[in-house]
């Protein structure tokens, strides 16, 4: 399906799928066109500062409220949210899994949600969680929205069509979608089947990363985001919403489709973004900065220049620096670092870190290319050199990462993960040159 985006990041937008839906000047008259209902909905306190403050006024069907009175709770056991509880005698370490297998029987994409790793705590509205996702099978008659916290989607193996109230978005393996907290929608998978990543941030909004001596231009360009335009589901028939509010899960029933929003403006919308427009600046000369230099998107913490979460990415890129060990060096780092691989192969780790398979580098905890990695970045011949068809992102949070039981225990844990930094071996022996 041809779907239509509007461009940029958090500025206002407005839409409508029938003419003249949305009001003029204003945002709650005495009557709406075709007999709408006003909702807005808030995504930041209503005195948020200006250069935070999110909202959107929702024009629809019936309002929001028009459901059974009741929650009850529902189950997703493998979701899970901070702080962890019981899970404290877990390993710390160097961690390294193979994907999460494909669903060999239906599952929707709730159901396919599986926390790797926590932190921070969902009800004081800190730190993140790590997930992955695997489905097969489209969301029909139930629809979905977070309280908990916004949702950054990864996919790494098939198309999603995210249908919300705000409109729909499709979005392919390198690309990546952000679902504002409260949003609702139904997530259908295009291609039989769907895997990738989640970082479901329950801090502050993730915005773009100043950027500082760079300059007004570079990094995630702001036009790059797109948000859908105004598409409404008209459905008169049984449906149900499941909720994540405070870590738990609750469903309540409704006699249509909640994604029945004609027109909408504001700024607190879905959007998508292709990493591959992300214009990545690094070393010219020599060195290698900071992988914040590769920073999409950052949640703000109340301390400066401290993120409750960074996204980062490893994206192609030429590589052109002198007399310099090209790949990351060995480092510890008081942040905390979940890695995905999207597609191709990441310039730290010569083998075991495949598509779809995820690392966690937690707080203080060393690591950095595998042996193989080292010899060959310390025998190349330093020409420039383009890292072509590779796409790595990282999710880093001032928080530990707390791995989940689930994580712990997944068949696709790689227990000799360790063993690919073995053959760092010691090369000193007092000559200048070191040992060969
Ligand atoms: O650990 C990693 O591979 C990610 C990373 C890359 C880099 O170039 C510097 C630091 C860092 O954590
Ligand atoms: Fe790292």
């Amino acid at each position: 399906m041809k779907l239509s985006y509007m461009s940029g990041f958090g500025n206002e937008m407005e839409s409508e799928a029938l003419p003249d839906a949305l009001p003029k000047g204003q945002n709650s008259p005495q009557n709406c066109a075709y007999g709408l209902y006003a909702e807005q909905i808030s995504g930041t306190a209503f005195t948020a500062p200006r250069a935070t403050n999110a909202r959107s006024w929702l024009y629809r069907m019936r309002p929001s409220v028009r459901h059974t009175a009741h929650f009850s709770p529902v189950s997703y056991p493998n979701w899970l949210s901070p702080p962890s509880t019981g899970d404290h005698d877990l390993p710390i370490g160097q961690f390294r899994w193979n994907p999460v297998p494909l669903p060999s029987t239906k599952t929707t994409f709730l159901n396919g949600v599986k926390t790797m790793t926590t932190a921070g705590d969902v009800r004081s509205q800190s730190g993140m969680a790590s997930h992955t996702y695997a489905f097969n099978d489209s969301m029909t008659d139930d629809y979905f929205f977070n309280a908990d916290g916004e949702m950054l989607i990864v996919p790494e193996q098939g198309r999603l069509e995210i249908q919300t109230e705000l409109g729909i978005l499709e979005v392919e393996p390198g690309e990546i979608s952000i679902l504002p907290r409260g949003i609702m929608f139904k997530m259908g998978c295009v291609d039989g089947a769907a895997r990738g990543y989640i970082c479901e941030n329950y801090g502050a909004r993730f915005t773009l990363p100043e950027r500082g001596p760079i300059g007004a231009n570079g990094l995630a360009n702001p036009r790059d985001f797109l948000s859908p335009v105004a598409a409404y589901e008209e459905k008169d028939t049984p449906c149900s919403v499941q909720v994540k509010w405070g870590g738990k899960f609750y469903q309540t029933d409704i006699g249509h489709s909640p994604l029945d929003v004609v027109a909408w403006h504001g700024n607190f919308a879905p959007v998508k973004y292709d990493l591959r427009l992300f214009c990545a600046v690094g070393a010219i000369l020599f060195d290698h900065p900071d992988p914040s230099i590769f920073t999409v998107l950052t949640a703000p913490s109340n301390e400066p220049g401290t993120a409750n979460v960074d996204f980062a990415i490893f994206p192609a890129r030429w590589m052109v620096a002198e007399n310099t060990f090209r790949p990351p060096w060995y480092h510890r780092n008081i942040m905390s670092e979940f890695m995905g691989l999207i597609y191709g192969q990441y310039d730290a780790k010569e083998e075991g870190f495949v598509p779809g398979g995820m690392s966690l580098h937690n707080m203080m905890l060393p690591h950095g290319p595998d042996a193989e990695g080292f010899l060959k970045a310390t025998t190349a011949d330093l020409t420039p050199q383009k890292l072509e068809n590779t796409l790595a992102f990282m999710f880093e949070t001032r928080l530990p990462q707390q791995i989940t039981a689930f994580a712990a225990n997944l068949e696709t844990l790689q227990p000799d993960y360790i063993d690919c930094w073995s053959g760092l071996e010691k090369r000193f022996d007092g000559t200048k040159e070191g040992k060969k």
